[in-house]
């Protein structure tokens, strides 16, 4: 199949198509067996008892009216909870699982690295299975004997190539994976999350492909690594149950509603020795929907904290930070000093906080509190979560800050 295949108006061609796409699955298996052999019998006798449409007791949607199109160059990412339904999505997609509703259409060879091993023989070498899977992808042995040295390389497999696959690592499996379905320049990739078993060095080493064959590759990519999936995708779904929760191409807003949907509430003491406690902390300037407080980008963020003073005798060392969704620490509130405007009292401490133009880019982040001795820093509490807040802001940004910037001719 031509890679310059494209339309007359110069648009990529669409690789793959998806229309109404929609999987049902029994959650027992004694019912499922019995509407196996029900659905066959009505098969055999040329009768439709069922409506696809329909689900039947104790049946759920797994995938539920999928629509989209993909184009050579464009990068699809599926997102969305566990049991959300993107692995039963690709395995539609890949043809080892039938539909029971809607269609695809996938133009070219397709490349898949779905489930961990799959489409390997385990007994088999390294060697044997990249000739299988080359020639599952139509390729032929002397096209294979002639792309075998890069895939190889590629996978950086050379001292375990003749060894049988079922004594691989899953990393070592997961490299031989990536290397034949990239090297085989397929027109339609689709990667599960499986890149996440792969170490450091060889997770950049993909994504450096996935660049390179991405303007001919319409490539699919399931993922709950946010940053991957901003750094690679052009394109979301989001998915919810099965259905399509959010779909586009603003990639940001897809991934802040999946953070939404974890974000909460609930603070987690991890360290309290009973010299205080934490009464009540509250943002000021925010807007508050859904229970979640929203901050304005480049406005102030104001807490109000108090605790209830147990034992202590002097003002202790406060340190908030915030971190975001995906709980990396992001920044660090400048702690106090004992010159700091605090009330300090044997029943009660209580301060304002403020950090002026907070420009931390759109998104949820939560606050940690610690508490510990002002000279020994010997700590006497720390609360993770104690509130999430979201930013709010119109421009989409994956990078933790959003900085003001002015221009000036030169
Ligand atoms: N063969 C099957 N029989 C019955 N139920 C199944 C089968 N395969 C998947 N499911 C169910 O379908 C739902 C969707 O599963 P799927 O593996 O597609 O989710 P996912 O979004 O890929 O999840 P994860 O993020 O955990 O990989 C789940 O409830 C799962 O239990």
């Amino acid at each position: 199949m031509s890679k310059n295949n494209d339309t007359p108006s110069n648009t990529p061609e669409v690789l793959v198509k998806v229309e109404g796409l929609s999987k049902k699955f029994c959650k027992d298996l004694k019912t499922s067996l019995w509407y196996g052999v029900k659905d066959l019998m009505s098969g055999v006798r040329g009768s439709t008892s069922t409506n696809e449409h329909a689900l039947r007791h104790k049946e759920f949607w797994a995938v539920k009216d999928i629509n989209f199109e993909l184009r050579r160059g464009e990068c699809l990412g599926l997102i969305g909870h566990n049991g959300a339904g993107k692995s039963t999505l690709l395995k539609i997609l890949n043809g080892l699982i039938n539909p029971d509703a809607g269609s695809v259409t996938i133009k070219g060879r397709v490349g898949a690295l779905i489930e961990l091993g799959a489409g390997f023989n385990p007994i088999l070498s390294g060697r044997e299975n990249i000739y299988n899977n080359g020639a599952i992808l139509g390729f032929s042995r002397k096209e294979i004997d002639t792309k075998l040295d890069k895939i190889i390389a590629f996978s950086e497999l050379e001292e375990f190539i003749d060894m049988p696959v079922q004594h691989y690592s899953s990393g070592m499996k997961v490299r031989l994976g990536f290397a034949v379905a990239a090297q085989m320049e397929p027109d339609v990739l689709i990667i599960d999350e499986v890149l996440a078993v792969g170490d450091l060095g060889f997770v950049l080493k993909c994504f450096k492909t996935i660049d390179t064959i991405l303007p001919n590759t319409a490539i699919i990519f399931v993922s709950h690594n946010m940053p991957m999936v901003s750094r690679i995708c052009n394109q979301i779904i989001l998915m919810e149950h099965g259905c399509a929760k959010f779909q586009g191409q603003e990639v940001g807003k897809a991934i802040d509603l999946y953070y939404t949907r974890f974000a909460n509430n609930k603070s987690n003491v991890v360290l309290d020795d009973g010299s205080l406690a934490l009464d009540k902390i509250e943002i000021l300037n925010k807007k508050n929907i859904n229970d979640v407080a929203q901050v304005e980008w480049g406005s102030d963020l104001t807490m109000d904290l108090t605790f209830k003073n147990n034992t202590l005798k002097e003002l202790p060392l406060f340190n908030i930070t915030i971190f975001d969704k995906e709980q990396r620490p992001v920044a660090l509130l400048e702690p106090n000093t004992e010159r700091s405007d605090i009330t300090f009292s044997t029943n009660e401490i209580q301060f304002r906080i403020t950090h002026e133009n907070l420009q931390l880019s759109k998104g949820v982040y939560s606050v940690n509190v610690s508490v510990n001795n002002m000279k020994s820093k010997e700590p006497y509490l720390r609360i993770n979560g104690v509130l999430d807040f979201q930013m709010i802001n119109e421009i989409e940004t994956w990078p933790p800050f959003l900085l003001e910037a002015n221009y000036a001719m030169i």
